[in-house]
């Protein structure tokens, strides 16, 4: 049984953690968040998502889990603390990284190991997190081990992801790699891909840009297909017949505190990087788009009120970190709408989240930003009669439109002009 020290403990960290603690190893979760570390001393999650409050239960159980404020000593220290993004400098932000290392510098021991899990830019660990560390006088490679090892599981699914996908694992040399590929095979079920820590690095942000990339060629598309008047979710779908397409969907925008943000980590210090910024800059414009054809449906209507659908920056989950949505509602305002909401999920947020029947109210237009399958299935008929006039825009193409269209509504779906 080896201790470690998770330094970080949020959505990434904590059930990481667990999966240590559950899986033989002497697990303690670090937080400078007070709150965060009560909550879990209490036996409770700080946050919730399928199956981790059964993982916490499971370790606590097993007296291999415990929260506490400060680092201890321990066999491996593994950091998952966020890393944000500068939107001033437009890079990574790594203060919170910086300073996590700075905490294990006055604990780290001959043989330890180090793991970032923190999306972090190339070279990061052979540059910034080496100096950091040796300040302790010890020397890197020689005394201590370092790695990348990047988490890939996507929120609404991370347990499952966290055990089954695959794992790339990034040593600054060969024994930091081989370390913490030992360390992880004790819970991942997926295929460990070893490699070195700037690969594994550059990596993650190369998954997370193609994705960002390639929503941003769909909502191109959706564009160009508005304007030929063209279904472009039909023209998708057949074009994602060919054995080597496939296009993503179009939709409001890019949000979340990865995708969205991720690829300026890795243009931050290339010289040759336009593609993935013109990406970014095109996801980044979606909400204006989606205004413009809210103004178009409201054409004539003085002082209009309308009704946003889903806040969240993705379907079925609560979490509304860089949602598109707040630019959009921001511009909404500028133009002088009055904007409601409502979101299944989301409780609290910077604007009052409204129950359904008080959100479409006098609402002139309904525009669905979120895939919430609610969504998918609801019934007009529920509130028709609160609304003041009968639009709807669907930014995910996610509505019954044969229920809107008996209902009197007139639909406006994001790339299909028709
Ligand atoms: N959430 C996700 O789905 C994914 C996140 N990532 C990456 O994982 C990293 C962590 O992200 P999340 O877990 O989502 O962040 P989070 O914001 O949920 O949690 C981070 C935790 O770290 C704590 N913290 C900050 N500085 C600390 C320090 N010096 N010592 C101890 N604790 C400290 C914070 O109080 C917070 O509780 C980021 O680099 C993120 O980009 C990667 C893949 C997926
Ligand atoms: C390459 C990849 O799939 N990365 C995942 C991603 O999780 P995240 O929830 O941010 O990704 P997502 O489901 O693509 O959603 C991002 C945003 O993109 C939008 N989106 C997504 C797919 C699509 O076809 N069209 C579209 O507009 C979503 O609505 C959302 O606003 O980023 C995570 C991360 O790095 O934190 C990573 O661990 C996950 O595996």
């Amino acid at each position: 049984m080896s201790k470690i020290c998770v330094l970080g403990q949020g959505y990434i960290g904590l059930p990481t953690a667990l999966l240590f603690a559950n899986n033989g190893h002497e697990v303690v979760g670090i937080d400078v968040n007070k709150r965060v570390v009560d909550t879990l001393k209490a036996g409770k999650m700080p946050f919730e998502e399928k199956g981790f409050q059964e993982l916490l239960d499971g370790a606590i159980a097993k007296n291999a889990f415990r929260a506490e404020s400060l680092v201890e000593e321990a066999d491996t220290f593994l950091v998952a603390v966020p890393t944000p993004f500068d939107s001033e400098m437009r890079m990574a932000d790594l203060k919170y990284v910086v300073s996590a290392c700075e905490m294990i510098v006055p604990h780290l021991k001959k043989g330890n190991l180090v793991i970032i899990e923190s999306t972090i830019p190339p070279k990061t660990c052979d540059k910034q997190v080496k100096q950091i560390l040796e300040k302790s006088i010890l020397k890197m490679c020689e005394d201590f081990y370092v790695s990348h090892c990047p988490e890939r599981a996507i929120p609404g699914n991370t347990l499952h992801e966290m055990v089954y996908n695959d794992r790339v694992i990034g040593g600054v040399d060969e024994k930091s790699t081989q370390l913490t590929a030992e360390l992880y095979s004790s819970f991942v079920k997926g295929n460990l891909h070893l490699t070195t820590s700037t690969t594994a690095e550059m990596i993650k942000l190369m998954e997370n840009t193609f994705r960002d990339v390639n929503i941003a060629l769909a909502n191109e598309f959706a564009q160009i297909a508005d304007d030929y008047g063209i279904d472009v979710w039909k023209a998708i779908e057949i074009a994602n017949k060919h054995p080597r397409v496939s296009i993503l969907k179009p939709g409001p925008g890019v949000g979340g505190h990865c995708i969205a943000i991720d690829p300026w980590f890795l243009t931050e210090n290339a010289n040759n990087s336009s593609l993935i910024m013109m990406s970014r800059q095109i996801n980044d414009s979606m909400p204006q788009y989606v205004l413009k054809m809210v103004k178009e449906i409201l054409v004539g209507i003085e002082n209009p009120t309308i009704t946003v659908f889903g806040v969240a920056y993705k379907g079925d989950i609560a979490d509304t970190r860089a949602t598109p949505a707040k630019k959009f509602i921001r511009l909404a305002e500028k133009e002088g709408f009055k904007v409601k909401i409502y979101d299944p999920f989301v409780k609290e947020w910077s604007y009052p989240i409204l129950e359904l029947g008080e959100a479409v109210e006098g609402s002139d237009c309904i525009v669905v930003l979120t895939d919430h399958s609610e969504f998918k299935e609801m019934d007009p008929e529920k509130f028709g009669s609160k609304m003041n006039k009968l639009n709807i825009i669907d930014t995910r193409n996610i509505i019954n439109k044969s229920l809107w269209k008996k209902s009197g509504y007139n639909i406006k779906i994001i790339g299909n002009e028709s």
